[in-house]
């Protein structure tokens, strides 16, 4: 029986392994330890905390780079007729708890879901009081939150809100700032791509981002932010790596009559295509409306979104993924991520070297055009 090189067999049903099988390539990550006052708080806060962990194989040249990720997925823990500013702060004293266990697990970077500090409203179609949670990337209170906890455990936080962008006579965008552990903000950067499906009604409140595709320095590895609808996108994670991303994070908002085949698939792929790795983050939980509106599919008018199933998961460049959290519970998932990887991934497949980028840039500049006509050929 042929082994992998740390002697376990390589495949649990067997037999020996077809030629193709021979790359030892575990399909999950391994458990990752943590300390037992982590597991304590979580239970007192009634949240789930998972630990795992990818290898990479040892260099001669370069050190291991190891970073632990944690993602963070919860329910809005008031009803959203609460006034907007107590909404606000019960999210941000109920991420502070979650944070204080990410910091004890050693986390270096910590990313929140889709549009944090409000609830999904956007199916509503309605302007107030949603766009009241709207805030500066620069100088609003989540932002100065965020600061805070960076400052104070150290740690790179990604925190996706409803920008008001005020220099620009107050256009909306969906956008995820960037604060570096030292408190100072790194940077941010907005949706790329607008979901026009179902109740996701987004297009109603803010505009496509046009930012392009940012990366972040951080002390941590090189990371990026493409948030949730953009993970359809194939083009949008592959300018994020080709910009030199390591890690690229997918904070998301999304529910499971839509999206749940997709959600194992998408971010999984994405990790493989682009030599990184993915990290997707759902909320959880159901949200209540005041007032009634229609999914415009004929069906009877209601009041809520649908079910948001959590789920949240990290993928590895080469294929593996962790376990996904709960599909109902607040939780932080930790994991450790050797980045070199990354590197390893790529010189074993080559998808950068291969991808002939030139070729589709030139077919795709005229592919655009509105004069363009199709190379079909016929009989
Ligand atoms: N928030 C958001 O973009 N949701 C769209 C639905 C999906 O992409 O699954």
């Amino acid at each position: 029986m042929a082994r992998r090189p740390d002697g376990k067999p390589f495949l649990a049903w067997g037999r020996e392994p077809r030629p193709w099988e021979f790359y030892p390539v575990p399909a999950c990550s391994r458990s990752l330890d943590l300390p037992r006052r982590a597991f304590e708080a979580a239970c007192q806060g009634d949240f789930e905390l998972q630990g795992h962990g990818f290898e990479a194989a040892e260099e001669q040249m370069r050190r291991p780079q190891l970073v632990r990720v944690g993602l963070v997925q919860n329910k809005t823990p008031l009803p959203a007729e609460a006034p907007v500013v107590e909404q606000v702060s019960a999210l941000h004293r109920r991420i502070e708890a979650i944070v204080e266990v990410a910091a004890m697990c050693g986390v270096n970077i910590i990313c929140f879901q889709e549009a944090w500090t409000m609830p999904f409203a956007f199916c509503t179609r309605e302007k107030l009081p949603w766009t009241e949670f709207a805030e500066s990337a620069e100088d609003g209170i989540t932002t100065r939150f965020c600061q805070k906890l960076a400052k104070k455990h150290s740690m790179v936080v990604i925190s996706p809100i409803l920008e008001r962008d005020r220099d620009h006579g107050d256009v909306l965008w969906n956008t995820a700032v960037v604060i570096s552990n030292s408190g100072a903000i790194l940077g941010k950067t907005r949706k790329n791509h607008i979901p026009r499906v179902g109740d996701f009604n987004e297009s109603t409140y803010y505009m496509e981002g046009n930012l392009g595709h940012p990366v972040f320095q951080t002390q941590f590895g090189r990371i990026a932010v493409n948030i949730c609808y953009g993970r359809h996108h194939p083009l949008n994670w592959l300018m994020y790596s080709i910009n030199g991303a390591e890690i690229i994070f997918n904070p998301s908002a999304t529910i499971g009559t839509l999206s749940e085949s997709l959600w194992p698939i998408e971010a999984r792929n994405a990790a493989i295509a682009n030599h990184c790795f993915t990290c997707a983050i759902n909320r959880v939980g159901e949200e209540h409306f005041p007032n009634e509106f229609t999914s415009g599919d004929g069906k009877k008018a209601h009041q809520d979104f649908g079910y948001f199933y959590g789920s949240s998961y990290v993928a590895a460049p080469d294929g593996s993924r962790t376990p996904g959290l709960s599909r109902n519970r607040d939780g932080l998932l930790v994991t450790e991520l050797d980045l070199n990887l990354c590197r390893q991934m790529n010189d074993v497949w080559n998808f950068k070297m291969t991808g002939r980028y030139e070729m589709y840039a030139r077919e795709l500049a005229e592919a655009v055009k509105p004069n363009y006509s199709p190379p079909i050929l016929k009989e």
